[in-house]
């Protein structure tokens, strides 16, 4: 489970979240949704406890984050972060020997799914095949939550809807939580539970994806676009 108790954070001048409360549960999975700026990645950041709230709490799986909660969490940062001189399987081994729960099978059969050449150096993979890399190592791990900053950026719209449909078969909704931070709604509409919006550093909506479309009759993006007008 993942609180957000009045979160205020400060960069500085810049007030990028604005007393934020919000609670996600296990079993699910949660897009956050906003324009350039409007606070998802901080938010995102604040949770793998890669920073700290100026005010107010983080609380993952009962535990108040006040340092990195990498045993935790699973971070797909928006960032390369990783070795450029390794190769795909020299990466993989890297994160093995990391992280406890890093499953080697499973790396392995996301590998091929993805049709990645273990042999190739990270740093001549092109940009979508780095971005597709990086969802490996994050849902590789049986961590408890998962977030994931812009998985899809640099990809393909030819290729995401495939990446998408791996992202389902290789999230056990059983155990874990996952959020994910995009800019390609209606890629990801497929496979979200609930859908949080923000500006400004403030939510200014929520919803049950399913509801919108039984009840409302409508998509994630129309619904936004009636509440960002
Ligand atoms: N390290 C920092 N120092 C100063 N300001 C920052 C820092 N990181 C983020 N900000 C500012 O905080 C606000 C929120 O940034 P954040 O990266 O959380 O937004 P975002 O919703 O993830 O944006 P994007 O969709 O462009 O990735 C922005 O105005 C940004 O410029």
């Amino acid at each position: 489970m993942i609180e957000l108790k009045q979160v205020t954070k400060r960069y500085r001048s810049k007030k990028a979240l604005d007393e934020v409360s919000v609670t996600l549960t296990p079993g699910k999975i949660y897009g956050l949704v906003g324009e350039n700026g409007s606070g998802k990645s901080t938010m995102l950041k604040l949770i793998a406890g890669i920073i700290y709230p100026t005010q107010g709490e983080v609380v993952v799986d009962g535990k108040r984050v006040d340092r990195r909660v990498s045993s935790i969490v699973s971070y797909l940062s928006e960032l390369d972060e990783y070795y450029p001189f390794f190769n795909v399987e020299q990466t993989i081994a890297f994160y093995h020997s990391q992280f406890s729960d890093f499953d080697l099978e499973k790396a392995n059969e996301m590998l091929t799914f993805m049709k990645l050449d273990r042999k190739a150096k990270v740093k001549e993979l092109s940009k979508g095949n780095r971005g597709r890399l990086k969802i490996v190592l994050s849902l590789s791990r049986n961590a408890p939550i998962i977030i994931m900053d812009e998985p899809l950026s640099g990809l393909d719209p030819m290729v995401r809807n495939s990446i998408v449909k791996g992202l389902i078969s290789f999230i056990d909704i059983d155990k874990q939580l996952v959020l994910i931070t995009t800019h390609e709604i209606q890629d990801i509409e497929i496979i979200l539970d609930e859908v949080i919006a923000i500006k400004d550093g403030k939510i200014i909506g929520r919803k049950v994806v399913e509801d919108l479309r039984e009840q409302e009759n409508v998509g994630i993006v129309d619904w936004l676009t009636s509440i960002y007008e």
